[in-house]
């Protein structure tokens, strides 16, 4: 049996909707590999009992067709679904990777990422590649239709994931249909100063570009206390901050010193909306690694 460590992903980081991500150092989906006549599915883990185990439904089905490798595949979940977390996208670059080695289809990295998007088709009705990219690559992706450049970034981390379930598919429904000039005009220098910030090491760049005013406060709405989780991150240090993936995890960026004080003002916050919620004090990390 093959093993493969996928890890947690932020998907859009504010100005890069559908098009940045990150890989994070923690937490992950492990998955093992095994030849078989047909595909079978096994879940355990955070979350396993919201997750379908039949192949038409799970993630890591529609990899195992995408590359004809018919396996016993069992995940065990460290990412929980509907998190904003890259949940699915994480059991998907691990199949990816896993059944690309164990039937030798000698793929790239890059080449994997549009296949294991097929994953994330089934579960949004969209097969975007920002979770999965980094999921399989590691770093800092920026992932459009003529693939994926990734930067190895080093930017100190806090994910901080509420007791609250916000599906992919309801996050995007609420994504405006369209954008003025002004609000274009101030993206790209966003994504531009973000992109920089990732290339020089530099949180505070990054946090100055997680900003967006298209499609965060649209998801705003659907994350209880999101406003005043945001604001108490960024008076306890946090350089910048905003929904991670479609949310309802709140992403902070920040020195590596200041990360207890943010993770902490945060859960504060949601507590105080009457939410639990638990930190991941984390980093950029490496993508899907095979053991
Ligand atoms: N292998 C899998 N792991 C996790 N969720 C899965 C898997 N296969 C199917 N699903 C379904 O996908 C949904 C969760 O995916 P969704 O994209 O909404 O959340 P997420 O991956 O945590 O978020 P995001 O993409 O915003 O980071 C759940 O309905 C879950 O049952
Ligand atoms: N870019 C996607 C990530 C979630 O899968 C979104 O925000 O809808």
């Amino acid at each position: 049996m093959l093993t493969v460590r996928a890890p947690a992903t932020s998907a859009n980081l504010g100005s890069g909707f559908d098009v940045f991500g990150v890989a994070l150092d923690r937490p992950a989906d492990v998955v093992r590999v095994e030849k078989a006549d047909e595909i079978s599915i096994e879940v355990t883990g955070v979350g396993s009992q919201y997750i379908p185990e039949d192949p038409d439904k799970n993630t890591v089905g529609a990899v195992a067709e995408a590359l004809d490798a018919p396996a016993r595949i069992e995940i065990d979940k460290g990412v929980r679904p509907a998190s904003g977390l890259g949940s699915s996208a994480a059991s998907a670059a691990a199949a990816a990777v896993g059944l690309n080695e164990l039937y030798d289809r000698g793929h790239s990295r890059e080449e994997l990422v549009p296949i294991a998007a097929k994953g994330e088709a089934v579960v949004s009705g969209d097969a975007h590649d920002d979770n999965v990219a980094p999921s399989i690559m590691g770093g800092f992706t920026i992932a459009t239709d003529d693939g994926v450049t990734k930067v190895d970034a080093d930017i100190p981390l806090v994910a901080c994931l509420p007791d609250i379930v916000v599906s992919t598919r309801d996050a995007r429904r609420v994504v405006p249909e369209t954008a003025r000039v002004e609000q274009l005009v101030e993206t790209v220098g966003w994504a531009a100063t973000l992109t920089t910030g990732m290339h020089r090491d530099d949180p505070h760049l990054v946090g100055e570009g997680m900003n967006d005013t298209v499609v965060t406060p649209a998801r705003a709405e659907l994350i209880d206390g999101y406003s005043r989780v945001r604001d108490a991150a960024l008076d306890a240090g946090a350089t910048g901050v905003t929904i991670s993936g479609a949310g309802p995890t709140v992403i902070a960026a920040c020195e590596d010193g200041d990360r207890r004080a943010v993770g902490t003002a945060m859960i504060d916050q949601f507590n105080a909306v009457g939410v639990e919620a638990r930190v991941y004090q984390t980093e950029i990390g490496r993508g899907a690694t095979l053991f």
